[in-house]
């Protein structure tokens, strides 16, 4: 990796440009500070450009990122953790990146995400997303405490006119950078139909009884529902909505070939800053309440609900064990705490640690994924019995989606509470933690809420 300090983008480019000393082309990486601009402005201005987006923000922190279009892109399906990690540090070794900012999330980034299950054959609704799929965007926004970056990165090689990419770049950048005050209002929906409710009740059934026969102790299940809206959906209308209404929520859009999966999920799966390392145990769930004395009662039983603190305490159990091998330092509370969200509460558990030396966030996502929040215990039982039950393909749902910058810092979240958008169709997926006393039509209620976040940001 060579890094240059120049600040003009045509000096920089041309300094480069001129350290590429063989017949390859190379991927230049700039970044530089700009004014003030609303990331969804960026984001539909990005649509003139006629390229895939990304957006990802992690509402509690006020932190964005915008991708627009790939320079490059990593795919993996088999060993896809390891792969994916050893791409990206041979992109990197090779790449030339200008960034001399380095707080987390600014320079050459790759964002994108996985499949839940490499091992089950895509199905026709998945087919534009690969099993693992990460994008460096042409051209980048950052949004973090200390301001506004924007990058640019590009393939050049010793050939290349500096004067000439300068000027793309920046009539490029022009077109982002626009503010545009006018956001679509959204869709609204024209019909939405559960995908076989009461077969899947059943299957809840069936995995209680294979709990009751030991066959495992927690199964995740979950179920799709088909929405058709009025229009082809604005993305930046949904994001904009969900942005509006789901704090405490990792707000995310990855366009791929014309579908866009999106979604507002509470779920952080691992962030790394340095050495230091941040995760969460987030399962058991129950309603909000209409007043604050029945949300707070309905917290409080939560809060010692045998159910629910034994779906929660197979994950907070998990994790703590997972993370041993690659952490020091973890500390994790013995009680959880409620989430709240807009339209549900759950457990939380936070855990902290130690990044230990030589190991990175594919190590740790590698290993988290899937939780038995997602997933089960123990984890090939459950998995073989979801293969095997489960009348959908979850593609990205349930999976690590998130970032990672050339310093090794990153954040994935666990892609729940979303959708994959198809035009004017979407389908949305909601899952919940089967144990031994489930009750099927508890856990359909339950799924039903998990559905709103996405449903009213569509119009229902
Ligand atoms: C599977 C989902 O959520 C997971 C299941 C939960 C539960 O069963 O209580 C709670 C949070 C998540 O870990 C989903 O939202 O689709
Ligand atoms: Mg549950």
């Amino acid at each position: 990796m060579i890094e240059i300090k120049e600040e003009l983008l045509e000096s920089v480019l041309e300094g480069a440009i001129h350290e590429i000393d063989d017949n390859a082309a190379k991927l230049i990486s700039i970044t530089r500070k700009i004014d003030a601009i609303e990331p969804l402005h960026f984001f539909v201005n990005a649509k003139q450009l006629a390229k895939d987006r990304t957006f990802w923000s992690s509402t509690a922190d006020q932190f964005y990122i915008v991708g627009i279009g790939k320079a490059h892109t990593i795919r993996a399906d088999s060993n896809r953790f390891q792969k994916t990690e050893k791409l990206w540090r041979n992109l990197l070794d090779e790449a030339i990146i200008h960034n001399p900012f380095q707080t987390p999330g600014t320079g050459m980034l790759a964002l994108g995400g996985m499949s839940f299950d490499p091992g089950i054959r895509k199905s026709s609704l998945w087919e534009k997303f690969d099993h693992s799929l990460f994008a460096i965007p042409e051209y980048m926004l950052t949004v973090n405490e200390s301001g506004y970056f924007l990058t640019v990165n590009v393939q050049a090689d010793a050939e290349t006119n500096a004067n000439k990419l300068a000027g793309i770049i920046r009539r490029n950048e022009e077109v982002l950078i626009k503010p545009r005050p006018v956001l679509s209002a959204g869709p609204s929906i024209q019909w939405q139909e559960e995908v076989a409710p009461r077969d899947w009740m059943d299957t809840v059934k069936d995995a209680t009884e294979a709990i009751e026969q030991n066959e495992a102790d927690k199964i995740v299940l979950a179920r799709e529902l088909r929405v058709k809206l009025d229009s082809t959906v604005d993305i930046a209308a949904v994001l904009n909505n969900l942005i509006k209404t789901q704090s405490n929520s990792f707000v995310f859009a990855f366009e791929q070939g014309g579908d866009c999966f999106v979604g507002a999920t509470p779920e952080r799966l691992a962030k790394i800053e340095g050495t230091n390392v941040l995760s969460t145990c987030l399962a058991g769930t129950a309603p909000r309440g209409k007043t604050v004395s029945e949300d707070k009662r309905i917290g409080e039983n939560l809060l010692y609900d045998e159910k629910n603190r034994s779906e929660h305490e197979f994950v907070v159990s998990m994790i703590k064990q997972a993370m041993d091998q690659y952490c020091t330092d973890i500390e994790i509370p013995d009680k959880p705490v409620i989430y709240p969200l807009k339209n549900l509460q759950h457990l939380y558990t936070p855990v902290t640690a130690t990044l230990k030396d030589g190991y990175s966030i594919f190590d740790i996502i590698g290993e988290l994924h899937p939780t038995p929040a997602l997933g089960g215990v123990p984890r090939d039982e459950s998995l073989e019995f979801i293969r095997e039950h489960e009348q959908l393909d979850r593609g990205w749902y349930g999976a690590p989606i998130g970032w990672l910058d050339s310093n090794g810092n990153g954040e994935f979240a666990v892609a729940i509470r979303s959708g994959l958008i198809q035009g004017d169709e979407a389908s949305l997926f909601a899952g919940c933690g089967v144990v031994r006393d489930s009750d099927p039509l508890a856990e359909y209620e339950e799924t039903a809420i998990k559905f709103t976040p996405m449903l009213s940001v569509l119009g229902g």
